[in-house]
């Protein structure tokens, strides 16, 4: 069995970038995805432990980290398919400011130090000031005090590093990257934690997933394809291949102003009046009191969710493929349901809550972006509601679309809709995102044409 079929069996790939199609429906099938930082001082064990939780062995010959490295791994946590996109940083000094460009929508982090060592220990503080400012101050952080099996030489007490770790809210493991020990169960705990916070409702996964995808893998029209120009490179046989200084400096520039850039889509509380926009009705069903199938909205002969899934079917950019990999489910947002309205005989009708969706297009006034929601063709019971949203984006906006459905919000049809995002000019980059809306559940699958 060749290591890319191996890989895709177990769920394991460093290497990130054009891995074959069984292993981009296995990531398909997972439910969330989770950006994941490696923090810490230099040579704590960082890239040791990220070796050791993709490939299960320890990493001899292991360099200073240059920039960052990446690896993902899909695992099973709860009975949930979870993908773990792991950013390894480099701990040395001169390369705070590259590795800092990288905290950005991350869910989940490992803080690393050196059992052995109390420099990297002292050295906590400033990481996790970094990790809480940078990435989110409700970021999940694990402590890990690695090389546990280097005992004898121990400068760090279990106790004292635990009690560090309680005052500053943080889980704690010591582990060892040499031996595995405690290794999986430091990221398989971050994890668990996520997903416990998001099923609580403490932790807004539609905001951390949609972060964690488009911020680390939609392309900048500006600056092209993150993931190809920006990212950490990888070899394709799971190392990632270590990168040259000025590269990673300038690497650092583009990928600051892509990150900006990017759309991002945010779930956030109720839209701004005046970002709402009004949304477009249909006459009501004709047919003796049964709703109309009104079916998908055509466009050139074709449904948009036909489009949208044929590219996100037939598209072979690597950039692309990222974002396929990233699809999968997050938690329902909870946008505000609107005022009731009055029937013509007299009841009540409810309104059925909508995403509510934010964009900011950072400093690039060449983007666009437009926003269909329908009810799904299957279930497609109400009257049809479409919201057609063309977005400036002169300034980040707030929008919502409401369904114009009659039936009562248990039964509203789920809904589905595409985001369109690029730049104006032909050919260029551009970037769909098919949204599906249950009552129970949002999913969102991306897709992009012409990104690269
Ligand atoms: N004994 C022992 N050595 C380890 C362990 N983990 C890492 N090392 C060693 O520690 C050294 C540094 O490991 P790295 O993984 O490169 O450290 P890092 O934190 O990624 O360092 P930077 O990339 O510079 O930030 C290497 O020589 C490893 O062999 C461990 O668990 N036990």
């Amino acid at each position: 069995m060749s290591r890319k079929d191996e890989s895709a069996k177990s769920g394991r790939s460093v290497s990130d970038v054009g891995v074959a199609s069984s292993s981009t429906l296995f990531h398909l099938l997972a439910d969330f995805l989770f950006k994941f930082l490696v923090i810490g001082s230099a040579g704590t064990g960082k890239s040791c432990l990220l070796h050791q939780f993709i490939e299960n062995k320890f990493k001899q010959d292991s360099n200073h980290t240059i920039g960052v490295e990446f690896g993902s791994r899909v695992v099973n946590v709860g009975g949930k398919t979870v993908k773990l996109q792991i950013w390894d940083t480099a701990g040395q000094e001169r390369f705070r400011s590259v590795t800092r460009s990288y905290y950005r929508g991350a869910a989940g982090a490992l803080l690393v130090y050196d059992i052995t060592s109390r420099e990297t220990y002292n050295a906590l503080t400033n990481w996790l000031t970094d990790a809480r400012t940078l990435a989110s101050p409700n970021i999940v952080i694990i402590l890990c005090g690695n090389k546990k099996d280097l005992d004898a030489d121990r400068e760090v007490t279990f106790l004292e590093a635990s009690r560090f770790a309680q005052e500053n809210e943080l889980m704690f493991l010591e582990t060892s990257a040499l031996t595995g020990e405690n290794v999986e169960e430091g990221f398989l705990k971050c994890a668990r934690t996520i997903l416990n916070k998001i099923d609580s409702g403490t932790l807004g996964l539609f905001q951390r997933y949609v972060s964690a995808v488009l911020s680390a893998f939609l392309t900048c029209p500006v600056c092209g394809p993150l993931s190809r120009r920006a990212g950490p490179r990888e070899n394709g046989l799971g190392d990632p291949v270590r990168r040259r200084v000025p590269e990673a400096a300038a690497d650092t520039q583009r990928n600051g102003h892509a990150q900006q850039a990017a759309v991002q889509l945010l779930v956030t509380g109720a839209a701004p009046a005046s970002a709402r926009k009004p949304t477009r009705t249909r006459p009501p069903p004709q047919v003796s009191g049964r709703p109309r199938n009104l079916g998908p909205r055509r466009e050139g002969g074709r449904s948009l969710q036909t489009r949208a899934d044929s590219a996100f079917l037939s598209s072979s950019s690597r950039c692309f493929a990222h974002l396929l990999r990233g699809g999968g489910g997050w938690a329902p947002a909870s946008g505000q349901a609107a005022p009731p309205t009055a029937r013509p005989d007299g009841t009540l009708q409810k309104r059925r809550p909508l995403p509510q969706l934010r964009l900011d297009h950072g400093r690039s006034r060449a983007l666009f972006a437009s926003l269909t929601i329908r009810p799904r063709k299957r279930e497609n019971q109400g009257d049809s509601a479409e919201a057609r949203l063309p977005l400036p984006l002169e300034t980040p906006t707030t929008w919502s679309a409401r369904s114009q459905s009659s039936v009562p919000p248990a039964e509203a049809p789920p809904l589905c809709g595409s985001l369109t995002a690029g730049r104006h000019d032909p050919g260029q980059s551009r970037a769909n995102l098919l949204l599906t809306s249950t009552s129970r559940s949002v999913s969102m699958r991306s897709s992009s044409q012409n990104i690269c």
